[in-house]
């Protein structure tokens, strides 16, 4: 199992040094939220701050979630940038295969991210090309929401798939991931967990990933 800080949630002002704590506390990749304020209705940041994180000494996984519309000239300017992992939303390209070739083109790893209200199918053609879906537990656009219970039965059917077609796609879940949270979506078959809240909300960044690790074994 992987946890990977959304630094959605952390302090802007000192990001440098909140990746820096988080990674010394024992997190495994850094998730990295991109919003165009169109895809979704809010706004973050763009490829400066991931190559200024990379600059800063960041050497750790950084896994862009691309919540952005249109996609591709994002891909380019992310993989430019230091990215080691690209995930977009399928309804966010008009040509899906071509998109997931250009993330395999510039090196990273390719991901497939689903909206809660998006199915399965959307995606059953490329699984085969992929290397990850990002299971969205929440609606994307906000740190802090409540996790979506039904999105377990999702992560369940997916990693049935996967199983079916003798594949090996990983599966990461994001949105309101937290101690309660964490182990119904480990039971279903994800393997990595995104958490935003859950972390940089606590005063104790090593205690708050200790506790998610925890949970699971409960
Ligand atoms: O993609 C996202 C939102 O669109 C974030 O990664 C996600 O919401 C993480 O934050 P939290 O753990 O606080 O829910
Ligand atoms: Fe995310």
């Amino acid at each position: 199992m992987l946890i990977a800080p959304s630094i959605l949630s952390a302090d802007f002002a000192k990001l440098g040094q909140e990746v820096d704590d988080v990674l010394a506390a024992g997190a495994d990749i850094v998730h990295f939220d991109v919003m165009d304020n169109h895809y979704v209705p809010n706004l973050t940041f763009g490829p400066m701050i991931c190559s200024a994180l990379r600059k800063h000494g960041v050497s750790a996984n950084i896994d862009v979630h691309l919540m952005v519309t249109p996609v591709d000239s994002m891909i380019e300017a992310f993989a430019d940038a230091g990215a080691s992992m690209i995930s977009f939303h399928p309804d966010a390209s008009i040509h899906l295969d071509r998109s997931i070739s250009l993330v395999k083109d510039k090196g990273c790893k390719v991901g497939l991210a689903l909206n809660p209200g998006t199915p399965l199918y959307v995606i059953e053609e490329v699984l085969h090309k992929i290397d990850y879906v990002l299971i969205m537990s929440v609606n994307p656009g906000f740190g802090g929401q409540t996790f979506i219970r039904e999105t377990v039965d999702k992560i369940k059917r997916l990693k049935q798939l996967i199983v079916d077609k003798r594949l090996s796609v990983a599966i990461e879940v994001d949105g309101g991931i937290n101690e309660s949270t964490i182990k119904s979506a480990y039971d279903a078959g994800a393997e990595i967990f995104v958490a935003g809240s859950a972390i940089f909300n606590a005063k104790d960044y090593k205690q708050s990933i200790s506790a998610l690790r925890d949970a699971i074994k409960k």
